[in-house]
């Protein structure tokens, strides 16, 4: 990007009908964070606070159409991927980003929503590893995904660490094992780059408004990479971005709420800070 271009970020994922987690919670987030955003959709789920009622993949030649509209015209500077479903599809969109030369691609690799739903068809689990991973720039498991692609189970500290020395091996530049599902007073998160491990931690909020947190924190990070921001800077600005958006919850639904994707931006203005 040139100093005198807008920012522009793609998200490949599934819509969230509630609105909190998928296509709109990284379209809320890369407008928030003062960058453009573009979609391109794998499946619609019927979705809300409680749960999961339905997920429709769209077909996989759905999929790489969208991606190639948006190669002939638009070049994305961060791609992120989200839900993506299936075998075929993953199959579409690495080969997509392979022939357009994206760069910046954090994948989020989103397997089975909060409520226990899967996301993710067993059998894709290999083709994510295989197709997608050596393009990442960044791979951001929870632990339970970690699990997932290491077959490791992460319980200890140093156990985590060689997930993610497992999971760097599998082809992306950096790795961030997050924290939201261990336990313990702080919402730890784990970024390695090869050589180091880089800690980013915060208070742990006690709350049920937490669907979409790994959406919004991926979200947050492909932003700041598409302004050009370093890895390091990028995941800072997500993890204060994610702990405003779970503190200043929304009370919205019944279940398990979204995230507040105004707060950062706010907090940032009432402080009289600029947007990073
Ligand atoms: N209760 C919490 N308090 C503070 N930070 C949290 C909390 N829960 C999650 N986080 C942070 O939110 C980010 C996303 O982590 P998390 O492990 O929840 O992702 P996820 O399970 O993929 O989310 P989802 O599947 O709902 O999209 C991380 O930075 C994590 O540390
Ligand atoms: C569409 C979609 N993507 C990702 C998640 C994971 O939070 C979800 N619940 N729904």
């Amino acid at each position: 990007m040139t100093t005198t271009e807008t920012a522009k970020a793609l998200t490949i994922a599934g819509s969230d009908s509630g609105g909190g987690a998928g296509i709109q919670a990284d379209l809320k987030t890369f407008q928030e964070l003062g960058v453009y955003g573009m979609s391109v959709l794998t499946a619609a789920t019927a979705q809300n606070t409680l749960g999961v009622q339905g997920v429709f993949p769209l077909t996989a030649e759905a999929v790489a159409r969208q991606l190639d509209s948006i190669g002939q015209d638009l070049t994305p500077d961060a791609v992120k991927t989200g839900m993506l479903f299936s075998a075929d599809i993953i199959e579409a969109a690495a080969d997509r980003i392979a022939h357009y030369g994206w760069r910046n691609l954090v994948i989020d690799p989103v397997m089975v929503a909060k409520g226990g739903a899967p996301l993710l068809k067993g059998d894709a689990v290999v083709t994510l590893i295989r197709n997608l991973l050596p393009h990442a720039l960044i791979i951001t498991p929870n632990l339970p995904e970690a699990e997932i692609l290491t077959g490791m189970k992460l319980f200890k500290a140093q156990d985590i660490r060689e997930a993610a020395r497992r999971i760097h091996a599998m082809g992306p530049d950096m790795v961030i094992m997050k924290g939201g599902h261990a336990g313990g007073d702080l919402a730890r998160d784990l970024l390695y780059d090869g050589t180091a491990f880089t800690v980013f931690e915060s208070p742990r909020i006690h709350t049920m408004a937490t669907h979409g947190t790994g959406c919004t924190y991926s979200a947050a990070i492909t932003a700041g990479l598409a302004k050009g921001l370093t890895t390091t800077g990028a995941v800072r600005v997500a993890k204060d971005f994610i702990q405003a958006a779970i503190e200043d919850s929304l009370g919205i639904g019944s279940g398990h709420g979204p995230t507040n994707h105004f707060a950062y931006r706010r907090r940032r203005s009432q402080n009289g800070g600029e947007l990073t």
